[in-house]
């Protein structure tokens, strides 16, 4: 089941931030009171970074129980432990670390020098999700994603091989248009299992991947959508072309 995309748009990025946030913690409350538990992906990148650290400024931020919530990464990229180019590190120093989650309910992908070559590292990453979800959807409640100038989410980029993948939950993705060169994302189809998609785009750089994204354009970003909602969360800059 899809749904109809559904826009948003913010003056600034700064209001934008404010907004998903406000509308994420109110989003992981309603699930904990429907199903006990929320299970949330988080996206790297500036609008993702910046969406954490408002959750992690907002004073309505505890009246979520953290001990009850899963979190996930839409992808991650592949490098040693620590580096602060990996989104769980970023993730941690925006919001993480303040907050009184149970270790077990992160989910992070492995990094580049646990043991584990990419393949493997991907397949870890699947293997999490099966023990989360069993051999149902990945039926996220809440499914961040960044957007990238070209059109990416996760790490799934146009005409890139990981794009066209159509089995599985995680994949290796290997000469990213998009530095680092070597990550692990989502499949199109796990995140098209999550309850709710939102998109995040800010900045006049990214009119033209929402234009052509929302224009029927054949592009990851407009790929995407949740089994109840798709939100599309904009500022002013990026719903420009629209
Ligand atoms: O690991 C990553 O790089 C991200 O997950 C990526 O998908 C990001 O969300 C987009 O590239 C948008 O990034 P910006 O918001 O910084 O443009």
């Amino acid at each position: 089941m899809t749904s109809k995309s559904e826009r948003f748009v913010y003056e600034d990025g700064t209001a934008l931030a404010a907004a998903a946030a406000a509308r994420l913690i109110t989003e992981i409350s309603d699930a904990q009171n429907a199903r006990g538990t929320a299970h949330v992906v988080l996206t790297g990148g500036s609008n993702g970074g910046a969406l954490l650290k408002a959750v992690a400024a907002s004073p309505a931020r505890d009246t979520v129980d953290w001990s009850r919530v899963d979190l996930w990464w839409g992808d991650e990229r592949f490098l040693p432990a620590g580096d602060g180019e990996r989104n769980e590190v970023q993730a941690h120093e925006y919001l993480l670390g303040a907050l009184p989650l149970e270790p077990e309910r992160v989910h992070v992908a492995a990094a580049s020098d646990a043991g584990l070559d990419l393949d493997a590292a991907a397949a870890a990453y699947a293997s999490e999700l099966a023990a989360a979800f069993g051999d149902g959807p990945t039926a996220f409640d809440v499914l961040l994603l960044g957007v990238g100038p070209d059109g990416h989410v996760a790490s799934l980029f146009p005409g890139h091989p990981g794009y066209a993948v159509t089995e599985g939950t995680a994949i290796a993705v290997r000469e990213s248009p998009k530095p680092p060169p070597e990550r692990i994302s989502l499949t199109l189809g796990a995140i098209r299992a999550a309850r709710q998609v939102w998109l995040l785009a800010g900045g006049e750089g990214k009119a033209d991947a929402v234009a052509g994204a929302l224009g029927g354009q054949d592009l990851p970003a407009g790929a995407v959508h949740g089994t109840g909602r798709t939100l599309w969360l904009l500022d002013r800059a990026a719903a420009s072309k629209l």
